[in-house]
């Protein structure tokens, strides 16, 4: 599956929008900024608008909340009408939780209080008839032991590190009962280690909800590893959208040519090599083993595979210490600029095929004069395999 390009403006639905998932139609000039862009999310899972700095992802995320309102905009969540024409649901009706780059907590509330904040304004919203009182509960404990923030309770705020602040503020955006949950480059404030302790929390979270998350980044690596979908922009445009894997290879968009363009690769665990501490998953193509014991037989795992730690050749490596190889079937070669040239892989069987990236030099691909649709095999390192979160079921 490629990425597919936005429709155009007008605004509004060429068709009745699904009765699932999100969909999105917002332009405005704002001052000489001109925002005219429009996206389809699916109803579960992270979905991530990336792209530079002033690219609008903010403007973006204000417009799904109702916090700015903009003429022309249309805005329909799993079949619910939020936005279009004169109609316009006010902010505190939507059913959104909204975690911003700082967590903006209660200073003078313990966590609990913060916490039960977030339930009065769901209970709320429930009174005033904006939401169902059995809508897509989501319960305490639950909430509490996905984000491990019970062991906090007692504390106030200044005595919570950024991490366990922002952990908080999902937590209290989650009892908030959201149908749909905003976060604004939740991560930014955080060192690295902050950064490293909450990612395995957003992982747990993605796998337990039922509800999308609209996820603003422009660190990639973190988008690589939480998001399902992802939302290219720039300028004010959507450049592309589509599921992360197929918008990460696509040699059309500027991702596949940085320097750290990599490829993420869903696997299925197989096996486990007690012997040597490897993990065997079944990826497109074949297996590869992963350092570790990462799960139960038939869990999913996410792979991320640097284009710089594949490399090619036209026979299965013998005599080599990289454990993975996988045949694959040249689609292009892209001059990246320099001496690189980025090859677009498929992997497996025509019908089921993933895309994987491989940066080899130039001289390399003259000297196997590789050509699309030639066989080859790609080495990956084994070190570059990098787990991430189990994928949801
Ligand atoms: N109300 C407004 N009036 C004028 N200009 C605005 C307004 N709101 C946003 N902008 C401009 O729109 C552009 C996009 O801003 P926005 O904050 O959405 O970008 P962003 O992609 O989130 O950037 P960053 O990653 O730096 O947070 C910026 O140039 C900003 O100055």
């Amino acid at each position: 599956m490629t990425a597919s390009q936005p429709a155009a403006s007008p605004l509004s639905f060429a068709a009745p929008p699904p009765s699932t998932g999100l969909s999105a139609r917002f332009a405005a000039r704002l001052g000489s900024f001109s925002l005219d862009c429009a996206f389809h999310l699916p109803g579960r899972g992270v979905s991530a608008l990336f792209g530079p700095s002033g690219c609008g992802k903010t403007t973006v995320l204000r417009c799904l909340a109702g916090l700015t309102r903009l003429d022309e905009g249309e805005l329909h969540v799993n079949g619910a009408c939020w936005q279009a024409g004169r109609q316009f649901m006010p902010p505190h009706q939507r059913p959104v939780g909204y975690v911003f780059q700082e967590a903006s907590l209660f200073p003078h509330l313990s966590v609990r209080d913060n916490l039960r904040y977030g339930l009065r304004r769901a209970r709320r919203r429930s009174a005033a008839g904006s939401q169902p009182e059995n809508g897509a509960a989501i319960p305490f404990d639950d909430v509490v032991g996905l984000l491990g923030i019970e062991r906090l309770f007692t504390r106030a705020v200044p005595q919570l590190s950024g991490g366990e602040r922002q952990r908080v503020a999902i937590g209290r955006a989650l009892l908030s009962q959201p149908r749909l949950l905003l976060m604004d480059e939740p991560l930014s404030a955080l060192d690295r280690a902050s950064k490293d302790d909450i990612l395995p929390y957003l992982e747990r979270l993605h796998d337990a909800l039922s509800i999308p998350v609209v996820y603003v980044s422009h660190d990639l690596s973190e988008v690589e590893r939480l998001a399902d979908t992802l939302v290219l922009m720039e300028g004010g445009r959507v450049l592309a959208q589509g599921p992360l894997p197929a918008v990460l290879a696509d040699p059309a968009l500027p991702l596949t040519h940085q320097p750290h363009a990599a490829t993420v690769l869903m696997g299925t665990i197989t096996g486990y090599d007690a012997a040597y501490d490897l993990t065997l998953l079944a990826v497109a193509g074949g297996t590869v083993h992963v350092p570790g014991a990462l799960g139960a037989t038939g869990a999913r795992r996410r792979l991320r595979i640097l284009a710089s730690d594949v490399s090619l050749g036209r026979q299965p490596p013998l005599d080599t210490s990289i454990l993975n190889a996988l045949p694959a079937r040249v689609l292009s070669g892209e001059p990246t600029g320099g001496h690189g040239v980025t090859v677009i892989l498929a992997l497996g069987e025509p019908a089921t095929e993933t895309r994987l990236l491989a940066r080899i030099s130039r001289k390399s691909w003259d000297a196997l004069a590789l050509r699309p649709g030639e066989a080859v095999h790609a080495r990956l390192k084994a070190i570059a395999l990098a787990p991430g979160r189990t994928d949801p079921l």
